[in-house]
């Protein structure tokens, strides 16, 4: 058997994030290799009307469970969900909840974040640095608590271009950041942040370097490990490959792509997108949180999950298996055909972004318009072009990280635990990952039914017409025009009337 999986048995684990994208498949994972687990304690708050209980009744009757369910039909049983606001002082867990979490918990896992690039860095510090101290200061008073795996991104450090598994100095301590965000007023914080943050793209990624900087130095002597995943993306094997439930990071491009709403990609040939498949780093982090607690290394390890040293994804080459499959499998009601423009050159991006974006755009709700129904495409137009901006500083750039931890995990794993949690990238082939990645998005984030490709093939073919007859008639225009006010147009004109004898 797995030790791996047999560590998990009966132990009291706490994940925070529970609902997210990972916590989610990591929850899976662990019911499905480790059933006798005594019991995960999630911390969950209410959200969009639902209320706790609905909400991991929502999750366990998810796809995304359905093995779960078939070999464990009753898994809510050992889910525990407790209230818990991580922006709030003592996250507003009950004194019994928080009791009964003091004296049982085995594990934490820390996976809650805000994860928006550009919220306040106020809310950014709050959760992703103020609830980790917190979360750390709760782990103290834990006396059975063997390890706590804190998840971070590969990202935290981009502004170094080769990136070691140590916890680098950020500019500001965090004690005085969480202290100025405390008594600043909201529109100092605002005008200050640029330079707070100083060269990290973004109040995420900048939280989270300082969220590191809190588990180096307020871990005390509990037993740590940090994960550093860097694009997360769709499941990879399991449950099932192609697995995928939000927007974030390429999923977001690929869907804008496949309904025709981006048409450009601002990528060298041999840029790589270092993807790394969600179930991948739930794997890692098992894996982590058993070589943690069980070997009790002497000083904190730094787990990067990537891919691009050992299994690189090039950018252009996964572009055009996306464009590949969609060409098979499209989305329906796209805006316009799909196709992309590769282009690095400032001009020619906004070139194309004007032509074959905004002004297509605006002729389109024009005829909304003109039809009695509401304009929306400019303002799609304009929340793809902005998110598009912002993840553009990922793929427009070159990251190296240190494999070394990782792959000294995989050392120590037996076969039988490098099988059941394997992340090892190199076995990975992309071109096939890609396409289960965007046939995930259109099954399980767009609800689109297969049954209806003929349809959407259908939906295609009437814009490519389309496109065809609005590029004659504006050719038409511009040719008539060049006629009427150029000699050598003329010329030229009854040059090839001649030769076709017209
Ligand atoms: C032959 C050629 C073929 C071409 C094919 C091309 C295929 C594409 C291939 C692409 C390959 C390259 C892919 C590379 C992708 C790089 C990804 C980089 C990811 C970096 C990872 C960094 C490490 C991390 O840890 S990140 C954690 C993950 N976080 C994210 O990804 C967050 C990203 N999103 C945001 O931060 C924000 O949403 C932002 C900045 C994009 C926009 O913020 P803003 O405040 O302006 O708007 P919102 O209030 O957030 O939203 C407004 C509106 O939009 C809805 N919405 C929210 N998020 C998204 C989303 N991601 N996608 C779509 N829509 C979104 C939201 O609900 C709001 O809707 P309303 O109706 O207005 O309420
Ligand atoms: N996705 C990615 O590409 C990458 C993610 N990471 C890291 O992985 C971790 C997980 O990310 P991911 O799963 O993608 O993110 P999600 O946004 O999918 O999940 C975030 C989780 O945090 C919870 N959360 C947020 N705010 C609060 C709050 N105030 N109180 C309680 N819970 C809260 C959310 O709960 P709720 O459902 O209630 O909102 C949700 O469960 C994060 O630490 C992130 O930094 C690292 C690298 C890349």
């Amino acid at each position: 058997m797995s030790a791996i999986a047999a560590y998990y048995n009966d132990k009291s684990i706490l994940i925070t994030g529970a609902t997210g994208f990972v916590g989610k498949v990591l929850m899976e994972k662990l019911f499905r290799t480790s059933p006798d687990l005594k019991v995960i304690y999630i911390l969950v708050r209410p959200k969009s009307g639902q209320t706790l209980k609905q909400r991991v009744f929502s999750i366990l009757n998810s796809e995304l469970f359905s093995k779960v369910r078939e070999i464990y039909p009753n898994v809510g049983e050992k889910i525990r969900a407790i209230y818990a606001d991580l922006s709030k002082d003592d996250f507003g867990i009950s004194k019994e909840d928080m009791e009964e979490l003091l004296s049982c918990t085995n594990i934490i896992f820390h996976c809650a974040a805000t994860v928006r690039f550009e919220d306040p860095l106020k809310y950014a510090v709050q959760l992703n640095v103020v609830a980790t101290q917190k979360l750390l200061l709760m782990a103290s008073q834990m006396p059975k608590l063997e390890a706590f795996i804190h998840l971070s991104t590969a990202f935290s450090n981009c502004n170094l271009k080769h990136i070691d598994e140590v916890v680098y100095p950020c500019p500001g301590e965090p004690k005085k950041i969480i202290n100025a965000m405390e008594w600043l007023d909201d529109a100092i914080i605002k005008e200050i942040t640029p330079k707070l943050i100083g060269d990290r793209p973004n109040t995420y990624i900048y939280s989270k370097a300082l969220g590191e900087t809190v588990v180096q130095e307020e871990g005390g002597k509990l037993n740590i490990a940090i994960v550093r995943p860097s694009i997360i993306s769709s499941t990879w094997q399991e449950p099932f490959p192609g697995w995928i439930d939000n927007v974030n990071g390429p999923g977001e491009l690929i869907i804008a792509t496949g309904k025709g709403l981006l048409q450009l990609l601002t990528v060298g040939p041999m840029t790589v997108v270092d993807l790394i498949p969600v179930d991948t780093v739930a794997n890692l982090i098992l894996a982590a949180g058993w070589y943690t607690a069980v070997h009790r290394p002497k000083t904190m390890l730094i787990y990067h999950s990537t891919s691009g040293q050992l299994n690189p994804c090039y950018c252009k080459k996964m572009a055009l298996q996306v464009m590949a499959t969609l060409e098979k499998t499209p989305f329906e009601k796209a805006f316009r055909r799909p196709c992309t423009v590769f282009t690095t050159n400032t001009i020619a991006k906004q070139f194309w972004k004007a032509v074959s974006h905004r002004i297509p755009a605006i002729i389109y709700d024009f005829y909304l318009r003109l039809t009695g129904r509401k304009p929306r495409i400019v303002k799609l137009m304009n929340r793809t072009l902005n998110a598009f901006s912002k993840l553009e500083y990922f793929i427009s750039q070159h990251w190296e990280w240190s494999i070394n931890n990782t792959e000294m995990l995989m050392s120590q794993m037996s076969p039988e635990d490098q099988r059941v949690f394997n992340f090892d990238v190199r076995q990975l082939n992309w071109l096939q990952y890609i396409e289960n990645y965007v046939l995930g998005l259109k099954k399980h984030l767009l609800k689109e039914d297969m049954a209806g490709i003929p349809e959407a093939k259908q939906h295609l073919r009437r814009l490519r017409n389309i496109n065809y007859i609005f590029n004659t008639v504006i050719f038409l225009i511009a040719w008539r025009l060049l006629i009427a006010r150029s000699q050598m147009a003329r010329n030229v004109w009854f040059f090839i009337c001649s030769l076709y004898n017209l």
